[in-house]
């Protein structure tokens, strides 16, 4: 039976008190299917609480957490509906990657055959055999998603699935949720970076301290950093030539440049022109790929409606 609120995520009027710790205050907000939302806060803003409610793990000491209109500890077949992957290390060390997806296999109601699909999916059919145990933080991430996806569900909760990813991981999470949300999922990432989803998501959900800051897409996000003068100008560089780059970078802009996360050879340089940015590229035989003059960095305006500090990278950590 399809009806509308089919994979639709709904958290109403949610609260949630550990003794005197208000984890989560009075929080409501819709997520919707075909999309990718991030889910975005500072550490300890309400996140990880919020999505374990809505996986039936914490009871709410108020409001409804509903996944299609339903309770999750109601669906009656969750592994179909709901994958969420909350922590990248809950392996069974001496597993195999495979092993480990084949135990579950019953359990969610699927065939074996299904265990390879995902393993392909996630790009680990090479570690198929591989124990878990030794696995990189990066390829726990890759089988945290693969055991997500098991099920073919419409519901995505991926709690700082990008943990651990180097900038190319970084880059295959990115094309993979956008790939899964085309297909008509409801994907909901969480992360404590906005500029590390930025070109990853379409709408933004921001908590801080339990509570709602902002709900809306990032073009209206993007307005709102403009009309309170908090996008910074900046031009998006790009090169093959990491390495040049950063020289290049280093000797005309120290202390200008920011590390675009999860891609190598990519900077924002802020109050820097493309036509300035192409002419000192060109002058220092560095290959461009990408020049793009207004490009919006996020950062400003997320720390300014959250009231603390995101761990994104300094512009020292890029120039220097
Ligand atoms: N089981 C618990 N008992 C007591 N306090 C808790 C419990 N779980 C979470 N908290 C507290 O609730 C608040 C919100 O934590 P939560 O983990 O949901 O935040 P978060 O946004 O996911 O942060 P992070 O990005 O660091 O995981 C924090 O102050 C945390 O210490």
């Amino acid at each position: 039976m399809t009806t509308s609120i089919d994979g639709v995520v709904s958290v109403q009027h949610l609260s949630k008190t550990f003794g005197s710790v208000h984890a989560v205050e009075d929080l409501s907000f819709e997520v919707g299917p075909g999309r990718v939302t991030g889910f975005l806060g500072p550490n300890g803003a309400g996140k990880t609480t919020t999505l374990r409610m809505l996986l039936g793990l914490v009871v709410p000491t108020s409001g409804t957490a509903t996944i299609g209109g339903q309770r999750y500890l109601d669906l009656p077949r969750p592994g179909r509906v709901v994958g969420a992957a909350l922590e990248a290390s809950s392996f069974h060390p001496g597993r195999t990657a495979r092993d480990h997806l084949r135990v579950l296999a019953p359990q969610v109601g699927v065939s074996t055959k299904r265990c390879d699909e995902v393993l392909e999916l996630v790009g680990l059919s090479d570690a198929a055999r591989r124990r878990a145990g030794g696995f990189s933080l990066g390829m726990r991430q890759r089988l945290g998603l693969a055991t997500t996806l098991l099920g073919d569900p419409r519901v995505l909760l991926l709690d700082e699935p990008a943990n651990g990813l180097d900038p190319e991981g970084i880059a295959w999470l990115r094309s993979l949720l956008r790939y899964l949300a085309a297909e008509g999922r409801t994907v909901l990432v969480s992360s404590h970076v906005l500029s590390e989803v930025q070109q990853t998501v379409d709408d933004v959900v921001i908590i801080a301290k339990g509570r709602l800051v902002h709900a809306s897409s990032l073009p209206e996000l993007e307005a709102l950093a403009r009309r309170e003068g908090l996008a910074r100008r900046t031009t998006l560089l790009a090169s093959p030539d990491a390495a040049g780059l950063e020289r290049l970078v280093a000797e005309r802009w120290p202390g200008r440049a920011t590390a675009v996360p999860g891609r190598t050879g990519a900077v924002w340089l802020q109050d820097v022109e493309a036509h300035e940015a192409g002419a000192a590229a060109f002058a220092a035989g560095v290959e461009v790929h990408e020049l793009v003059p207004g490009e919006v960095n996020l950062e400003d305006v997320f720390l300014r409606l959250t009231g603390g500090h995101t761990g994104a990278p300094a512009a020292a950590e890029v120039a220097a």
